[in-house]
């Protein structure tokens, strides 16, 4: 069975809803990765040495990456040659299955909650990469699943940033534990570890600042915090984001690289996927840095948050392909 075939059955099994985000949310970096492959399929028809450097101009053009898109096309090579192949348009599903193996690969994926009492998610980025956001809509996500939620506002430097999240906090209806602007992040931690103990809250999703003025003073605010949590709640944080902007391409992975060493990072969340052309930084972020990607932001509304799945990213790269396909097997 084609690889297309096996993708779209296990797609059709998942949530309709959750295949329509992921396809109308990554429309963008379709068009460049996939639209621009059939383009050369199309055009070349044969795989010689001219199409693969065509390939490979058009995956580093989408940010999937320099040393992972010598990676992909060496394993394509391989593969080519194994199956002696050298029609193009055989080339595509095999693209497709080693991009779904690449972002799989030890993959830990969905949150790792706590087994009992309260789970700590502590969110860390620079400033504007969608931060509050994040923590708006995953707060949504959980209390529309009935989970008590509470929002701690870490970050005191940023004027506005305090209120943002309370603006948040009203719009879906969960409280956030704050201090002035100003305050010892770590202090403000420490009151909504107490209250989300007091109260029995199921997670508590905890803001911290961003500013990247000053590195060391930062990452010693990080792990300032990162310390009271741990010593209030053995086991906690359970989960350190680090939100980054799918805008900003290649930067996101400089940010993930400095971040990455000092801060306990276990997951990322790629935010503003819907704004750019450049998603294949996911699979740059996967295979360059070895960190899941376990959420990612394809929209500003409430809902526009999903868990991060290979299959529904490829599937959605690969859509027009995948129901042309389909359309010509249900032809004949
Ligand atoms: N299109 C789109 N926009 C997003 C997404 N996530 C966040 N944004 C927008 O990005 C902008 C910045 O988001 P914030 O949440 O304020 O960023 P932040 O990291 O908290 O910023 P600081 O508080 O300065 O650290 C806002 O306008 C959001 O609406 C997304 O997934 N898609």
């Amino acid at each position: 069975m084609s690889f297309f075939k096996k993708l779209r059955e296990s797609i059709s099994a998942k949530a309709e809803a959750v295949t329509n985000k992921f396809r109308e949310g990554l429309g963008k970096t379709a068009s460049a990765i996939a639209g621009k492959v059939e383009e050369l399929v199309l055009r070349r028809k044969k795989i010689d040495e001219a199409f693969y450097e065509e390939l490979e101009e058009i995956l580093i053009g989408a940010d999937v990456g320099v040393t992972t898109v010598m990676r992909l096309t060496d394993e394509l090579r391989e593969e080519v040659r194994k199956r002696k192949i050298e029609d193009a348009s055989e080339l595509q599903p095999i693209l497709s299955e080693k991009l779904v193996a690449l972002l799989r690969e030890g993959a830990d994926e969905g949150l790792r909650m706590a087994e009992s009492g309260t789970t700590v998610i502590l969110f860390v980025g620079v400033n504007g990469v969608g931060k509050t956001t994040t923590i708006g809509k995953l707060a949504h996500r959980f209390k529309s699943e009935g989970k008590s939620v509470l929002m701690a506002a870490g970050d005191t430097f940023r004027a506005g940033a305090i209120d943002q999240l309370e603006e948040w906090g009203r719009r879906v209806g969960v409280e956030v534990v704050k201090q002035q602007p100003g305050a010892d992040p770590a202090a403000v931690m420490y009151d909504a570890i107490r209250a989300a103990k007091q109260r029995g809250v199921d997670v508590l999703l905890c803001d911290t600042a961003g500013r990247l003025q000053n590195k060391t003073n930062l990452m010693e605010e990080l792990n300032k915090i990162y310390r009271v949590i741990q010593r209030e709640m053995p086991g906690a944080p359970h989960e350190v984001l680090l939100v980054l902007d799918a805008t900003t391409g290649q930067n996101a992975l400089s940010q993930a690289k400095l971040f990455g060493e000092k801060s306990g990072v276990t997951g990322i969340v790629l935010t503003k996927l819907d704004s750019t052309a450049k998603g294949g930084i996911v699979v740059a972020i996967r295979s360059e840095l070895k960190l899941p990607v376990k959420l990612v932001g394809l929209g500003e509304k409430m809902d526009d948050l999903q868990e991060f799945d290979a299959e529904q990213f490829v599937h959605a790269l690969f859509a027009g392909a995948i129901d042309k396909e389909a359309e010509a097997g249900s032809a004949g």
